[in-house]
């Protein structure tokens, strides 16, 4: 049975992958929340509404990386990379949830996870994940004949912006189209700020209510429109996919590895 400790116990998604993850059958050997959280001490299966696990979520990271066979860890990037270092240091594998990375981020992700395997997907989800392969060919097909925008949309908690999978969703279709996104990325439109470039990929983002996630990238050409659309109704399949791939990444090779992987979809 795989041991698995969850990082960011007491959040939204911390809580659905500790169910998750008693459901399908791994041992649930730690949780972590941030030094000063209330709900340090108190026992995760409780926070998480399963019924008591008899673990306690902990402030101590070192005690609880030691004890699992993989952590999942969905907090925020700076907390992840320090996570990745730790889990490094004693050998151990990593899935990261986390969003928001800048692509020096990224790159020292990639730097760390040199000698452990990880996985770091902004979105664990089957679906977002099929998506990102159809948007592939479809960019592909069209070509530069039809203006691409994306749109997303989450609740109002959220803390970064674009949504990480808006910005994969660009990254695919910018390389799809020979394009590089941090050039095209389009991010605010405001007064006379003159017509549409045949290149831009305009990234749009609303935030309201308990919107669990929504996107739709529009491929607009003249007369007719394109729309590929994902809609979560739960958070669940986003904490079953970061349970499958915690399954997944143990025993494999070092390195950064990614949903398309897991899935086997690359
Ligand atoms: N990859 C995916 O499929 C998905 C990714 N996400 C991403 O996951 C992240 C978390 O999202 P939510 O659960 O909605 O946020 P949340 O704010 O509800 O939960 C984050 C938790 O991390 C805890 N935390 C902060 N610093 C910590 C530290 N040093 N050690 C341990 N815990 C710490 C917070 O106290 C909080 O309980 C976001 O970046 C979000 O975009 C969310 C849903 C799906
Ligand atoms: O913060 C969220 O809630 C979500 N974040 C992920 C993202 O930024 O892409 C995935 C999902 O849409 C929910």
């Amino acid at each position: 049975m795989t041991k698995i400790a969850v990082c960011g116990a007491a959040g939204r998604m911390g809580q659905r992958i500790i169910v998750a993850a008693r459901e399908a059958g791994c041992t649930v050997s730690g949780a972590l929340e941030r030094p000063g959280h209330e709900m340090v001490g108190q026992d995760a299966g409780l926070i998480a509404g399963c019924g008591a696990l008899g673990v306690a979520i902990s402030d101590d990271l070192n005690a609880v990386v030691e004890g699992c066979d993989v952590l999942i860890d969905f907090t925020t990037p700076k907390v992840s990379l320090k996570n990745l270092e730790v889990c490094a240091l004693k050998k151990k594998s990593i899935v990261i949830g986390s969003t928001g990375f800048t692509p020096e981020e990224r790159a020292l992700a990639v730097e760390l996870a040199r000698d452990i395997p990880a996985v770091l997907a902004p979105n664990m989800s089957v679906g977002v994940n099929v998506c990102f392969k159809i948007l592939k060919d479809v960019a592909k097909t069209l070509g530069d004949d039809f203006d691409v925008e994306i749109v997303e949309l989450h609740h109002n908690k959220k803390k970064d912006a674009p949504s990480g999978t808006a910005v994969r969703m660009g990254e695919v279709v910018a390389e799809a189209l020979g394009r590089d996104y941090n050039k095209v990325a389009t991010y605010h439109r405001e007064g006379i700020c003159g017509e549409r470039t045949k290149e831009e990929i305009g990234m749009q983002t609303v935030r309201g209510g308990d919107i669990v996630g929504e996107h739709t990238v529009y491929f607009i050409g003249m007369g007719e429109r394109i729309e590929i659309s994902h809609r979560a109704m739960t958070r669940d399949m986003f904490s079953r996919g970061s349970v499958r791939a915690a399954q997944w990444v143990v025993g494999k090779q070092p390195g950064l590895y990614d949903m398309q992987d897991v899935l086997g979809l690359k």
